[in-house]
C-alpha cells in the first residue's frame, strides 16, 4: 500500500463504536501490518447522527465526523440488513430497528416477531428442522476520509442469505446468528473470523477499497 492515504498510517481509526466491526477490521488489517484504533478510544468525540438516506452517505458521515475531530484519515462502515419479505428493511435502520439504543438480540427477536407475524417463508426446512423464511442480504458501505484533502475512498459490499427461524452459530454479531448461507450449506455466525471475512458485505467491501487505493 505505497503511496494512498494509509500508507502513512500504522494504525488505521475505524470510525465506529460496534466492538464486532472493530474485532473483523482489525483481524482483516492486521495482515496489511496495521493496526485499529475506533471511536470506543475515543469517548470525547460526542455521538455522531446517522441520519442520510442511504449506508454510503452514512458512512460519509462517520467518516468525516471522526476524521475531522482527530485530524487523521478515518475509515467507516455502514451496514445492514436487508429483508425481501420486509421489502428490504431494516436496511439503513438496521441498528435501531427495534428502538434506539436496541441491543442485537432485541432486534433479532423484532425481525423473527415480525416475520412470523406476516408468515413469511421460503417452504423449506435445514436437515435440523429449522425453517428458511425469507431471502436477505448484508450490505456494507465503506469511506475512508482524508481530512487533510477533504476527499472520499468509497467502496460497497454485499452477501447474500437467507433469514431461518432460529439461530444457528454464537460467532460474528448482529443479525449473525439468523443469517443463513445456502451456497455454503452454514449460518454465518458458523464461520471463523477468517471465513466470514472472505465471504462478507464488510470483506467484500473491503477488498473493493484495498483496489481502489492502489489504483
Ligand atoms: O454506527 P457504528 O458505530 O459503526 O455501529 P452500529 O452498530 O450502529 O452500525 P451501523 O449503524 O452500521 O448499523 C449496522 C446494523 O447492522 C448490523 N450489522 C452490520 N454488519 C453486520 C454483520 O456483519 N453481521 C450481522 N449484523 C451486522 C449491526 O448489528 C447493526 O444493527
Ligand atoms: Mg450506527
Amino acid at each position: 500500500m505505497a503511496g494512498n492515504v494509509l500508507s502513512g498510517q500504522s494504525v488505521i481509526v475505524v470510525a465506529t463504536k460496534n466492538k464486532g466491526k472493530v474485532k473483523e477490521f482489525a483481524h482483516a488489517l492486521e495482515k496489511l501490518g496495521k493496526g485499529v484504533s475506533s471511536l470506543l478510544d475515543y469517548p470525547e468525540i460526542p455521538d455522531i447522527p446517522e441520519d442520510g438516506d442511504t449506508f454510503a452517505a452514512n458512512a460519509r458521515i462517520k467518516a468525516k465526523a471522526a476524521g475531522d475531530a482527530l485530524g487523521v484519515p478515518a475509515l467507516a462502515d455502514d451496514s445492514g440488513l436487508r429483508v425481501e419479505a420486509l421489502g428490504g428493511r431494516p436496511g439503513v435502520y438496521s441498528a435501531r430497528y427495534a428502538g434506539e439504543g436496541a441491543t442485537d438480540s432485541d432486534n433479532n427477536a423484532k425481525l423473527l416477531r415480525e416475520l412470523s407475524g406476516i408468515g413469511a417463508t421460503l417452504g423449506e426446512e435445514l436437515p435440523d428442522g429449522s425453517k428458511l423464511l425469507s431471502r436477505a442480504q448484508f450490505v456494507c458501505a465503506l469511506a475512508l476520509y482524508d481530512p487533510a484533502t477533504g476527499e472520499f475512498v468509497e467502496a460497497e459490499g454485499t452477501v447474500d442469505g437467507v433469514i431461518t427461524d432460529r439461530p444457528h452459530g454464537d460467532g460474528g454479531f448482529g443479525y449473525d446468528p439468523l443469517f443463513w448461507l445456502p451456497q455454503l450449506g452454514r449460518g454465518i455466525a458458523e464461520l471463523t473470523k477468517e471465513e466470514k471475512g472472505a465471504i462478507s458485505h464488510r470483506g467484500e467491501a473491503l477488498k473493493a477499497l484495498l483496489v481502489k487505493l492502489e489504483r
